[in-house]
């Protein structure tokens, strides 16, 4: 290999802190031509394709296990948790239409979220979050050319923090998809619950939606995940929970962007952590200087 120059050492040095974190042997990210990399891009695009959601169990590498768990619990504490009732949608309800329509289905949301500047630079996921082999190889499962961290100051890699007795209900995701790292498994439950596909672009297909919300769980799938696998997910189209649990539950929630410069609106970042930053503040005026709603 021809170290002459930085790029290269940049991409040594990040292959040297991949092999640290991940099971190499199961995830091969290292050998990018191998025909077991490929197989394994292929299978997460299978069960992409499938069923909205990819599951890698054992990701992580097992003497690392301890190691995240640790870390996420160090700042768990961080959390900021917002009582708050919302719909699956996130919007406000429209009183035309009857209380149980899908659209004014209130549930009570009491999980916390530990924000990226409070994820000290060391920590396992914060590392894995920026890591541009990792983002390649997500970016590829995803059928991506390329993705961006968010430029979001405390969003984009965050921590859901799920004591017991609090609740993360049935919602659809903003984002077209999600990755996210179990970094503590409950002792209980806390199992993942999502609907493949219940709705694509131009159908929103409320009459299944309502079935779920008064608890018919036959089209709904669960997915347990152990300290340590990472799960991909669609949740834009695909509605989902996570179930109650008995201790605590931490996962590790990875945003990525398809263009770079994402920053967080200023109200929504309020609500879900608490503040806001410069950057914030910056950013929706520029948006608000071109003129544009929203
Ligand atoms: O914690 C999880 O597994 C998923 C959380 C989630 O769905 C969300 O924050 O939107
Ligand atoms: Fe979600």
């Amino acid at each position: 290999m021809n170290l002459t120059n930085n790029q290269n050492l940049n991409m040594l040095s990040e292959l040297d802190s991949l092999a640290l974190m991940i099971n190499m042997s199961d995830y091969p990210l290292n050998k990018k031509e191998s025909a077991a990399y490929k197989q394994a891009v292929l299978a997460c695009q299978k069960q992409l394709e499938s069923d909205g959601c990819a599951h890698l169990p054992n990701f992580i590498r097992e003497d690392k296990i301890e190691l995240i768990r640790e870390q996420s619990e160090n700042v768990s504490h961080l959390a900021h948790y917002h009582e708050n009732k919302v719909t699956p949608y996130a919007t406000e309800g429209n009183p035309e239409l009857g209380e149980n329509h899908p659209v004014n289905r209130y549930q009570q949301f009491s999980n916390g979220f530990v924000a990226k500047d409070l994820l000290p630079e060391q920590m396992i996921i914060k590392q894995l979050y920026r890591n541009t082999i990792f983002q390649e190889f997500i970016a590829e499962c995803l059928g991506k050319d390329k993705i961006y961290e968010y430029a979001d100051p405390i969003a984009g890699l965050v921590i859901n923090a799920m004591p017991e007795n609090t609740s993360l209900p049935w919602h659809y995701d903003t984002n077209e998809f999600i990755v996210s790292l179990m970094t503590r498994r409950p002792e209980e439950g806390g199992e993942f619950q999502y609907s493949p596909g219940l709705r694509q672009p131009g159908n929103e297909n409320y009459s299944e939606v309502q079935n779920i919300l008064d608890g018919d769980l036959t089209k709904v799938k669960s997915l347990t995940l152990n300290t340590g696998d990472l799960q991909m997910f669609k949740g834009r189209f695909s509605m989902h929970r996570v179930a109650s649990c008995k201790g605590t539950r931490l996962c590790a929630l990875f945003g990525y962007a398809e263009k770079p410069g994402m920053i967080g609106k200023i109200k929504r970042t309020k609500d879900v952590y608490g503040r806001v930053t410069e950057a914030h503040i910056k950013a929706e005026q520029e948006t608000r200087e071109d003129g544009l709603a929203g």
